[in-house]
C-alpha cells in the first residue's frame, strides 16, 4: 500500500489581523503515502493547526494547492471530508448525553444507519478500552476518558485518513502514554493513515514513522526520527578533566576526530558526533596515552529537541511560548 494519501504544494495560508499580515503557513510541500503515520512537530505557532484546517476543509489555502486522497481540498471539499476524521484540540466540552449515544449521534450525521452506528460504536469502545465508561454522561469522564471518547467520534465513520491535533495535551504523563498505545493500536488493527501535530518530542519519536519538522510555516527536516538524530544532532560524549589546562589539551587532540563537533569550557569537553559510544574507548585510550587524564565520562543519545536545536538554533523546549507570544503580539 504506497498510494499517495496527501499531497500539497507551495500550499500557504495568511491571516490578516487589524493590517498585519500574518504568514502562519509558506509554500509547504508535503507528501503522506497510504497507512504511513506522521507527526506533524513544531512550536507552538510554527503553523500545524493551520495546515490541519486547509487539509480537513476548514479553511481555504491562500495559495498553493492540497488533495486527500487524490481530491482538491477546495474544489472536492465533500469527497475530502468523507475521507478524513478529524479530532481538534481538546474540546473540553462538557455533555449530559452518554458517550456511547454521542458516538452513535454522530455516526448517524455521517449517514450511517442507526444499526451500523451502534456497531461501530460498540466495536470502538471495545478497542479504546470504554466499555466501563460509555454508560456515563460525558461530563463525568476523565480528561484521558474523554480524549479516547474525542478519538472514537473522530472514528465512527471508519475514515482512511484520521487528523489528530494535538491529541494528549493537556493530559497526564499516564494518560498520554495510555493514549498513545490505543493509537498504535487502532493503527495496526485498521491500517488508517495517521496525522499527528504535536509538540512534545518524546510522542513525535515514539509514535511516528516518519517526523516532519514545522518552523515558521515551512519544513525544515522530514524523515525518520532515527535518520533525523543521526543526520541532524550526534550523540554528545561529555568528558571531565582535572583542569582547565587539560581540558584545552584533550579539545585540541580531539578536534582531529572526523565528523565530531568539539568544545570545552573550563574543565569539561563536548563532542557532538554520531556513534559516541563505540568512539569512546578509543578516545579514552587516545587521552591516556597522551598522558591527559579523564575524570568522568558520559555519554547522551540524540533527542528530537537536538535536531530542532541543530536545525534553527533555539530549543524546541524553550520555543515552545516565547514564539507564540512574540507572534500573537506582531
Ligand atoms: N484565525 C487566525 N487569525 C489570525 N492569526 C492566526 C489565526 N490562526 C492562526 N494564526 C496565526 O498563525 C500562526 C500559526 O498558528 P497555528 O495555530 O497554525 O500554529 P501551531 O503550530 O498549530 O501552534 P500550536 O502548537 O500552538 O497549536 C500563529 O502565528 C498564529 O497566531
Amino acid at each position: 500500500m504506497n498510494d499517495t494519501m496527501i499531497q500539497t504544494t507551495g500550499l500557504t495560508r495568511h491571516f490578516t489581523v487589524k493590517k498585519d499580515v500574518v504568514e502562519a503557513v509558506r509554500g509547504l510541500d508535503l507528501h503522506v503515502a497510504e497507512g504511513e503515520l506522521v507527526a506533524l512537530l513544531g512550536p507552538n505557532g510554527a503553523g500545524k493547526s493551520t495546515t490541519l484546517r486547509m487539509l480537513t476543509t476548514l479553511i481555504p489555502p491562500t495559495s498553493g494547492t492540497a488533495t486527500v486522497a487524490g481530491y482538491d481540498v477546495v474544489a472536492r471539499q465533500r469527497e475530502v471530508r468523507r475521507v478524513i476524521g478529524y479530532i481538534g484540540q481538546g474540546n473540553g466540552a462538557a455533555h449530559a448525553q452518554r458517550g456511547r449515544d454521542e458516538l452513535v449521534s454522530q455516526g448517524r450525521a455521517y449517514g450511517m444507519s442507526t444499526r451500523d452506528a451502534k456497531a461501530r460504536a460498540d466495536e470502538l469502545v471495545a478497542s479504546l478500552d470504554l466499555a466501563a465508561v460509555a454508560d456515563r454522561p460525558v461530563s463525568s469522564l476523565s480528561g484521558g476518558q474523554k480524549r479516547r471518547l474525542d478519538i472514537a467520534m473522530g472514528l465512527i465513520h471508519a475514515p482512511r485518513l484520521l487528523f489528530l491535533d494535538e491529541p494528549s495535551t493537556g493530559l497526564d504523563p499516564q494518560n498520554r502514554a495510555n493514549l498513545q498505545e490505543h493509537i498504535l493500536k487502532l493503527r495496526a488493527e485498521h491500517g488508517t493513515t495517521i496525522v499527528l501535530t504535536t509538540h512534545y518530542l518524546d510522542e513525535a519519536d515514539a509514535m511516528a514513522e516518519r517526523v516532519i519538522v514545522v518552523d515558521h510555516g515551512t519544513v525544515i527536516a522530514d524523515d525518520t526520527p532515527a535518520r533525523l538524530k543521526a543526520d541532524h544532532a550526534g550523540d554528545l560524549i561529555t568528558l571531565g578533566f582535572g583542569s582547565g589546562g587539560d581540558a584545552g589539551r584533550a579539545a585540541a587532540r580531539l578536534s582531529s576526530l572526523s565528523d565530531a563537533t568539539v568544545s570545552s569550557g573550563g574543565a569539561t569537553v563536548e563532542v557532538r558526533v554520531a556513534g559516541g559510544p563505540r568512539l569512546v574507548p578509543g578516545i579514552l585510550r587516545d587521552l591516556d596515552a597522551a598522558g591527559i587524564a579523564v575524570e568522568s565520562t558520559a555519554v547522551n543519545r540524540p533527542t528530537l529537541d537536538d535536531v530542532f536545536l541543530n536545525l534553527t538554533g533555539r530549543s524546541l523546549r524553550e520555543g515552545v511560548v516565547t514564539t507564540s507570544t512574540e507572534e500573537v503580539a506582531a
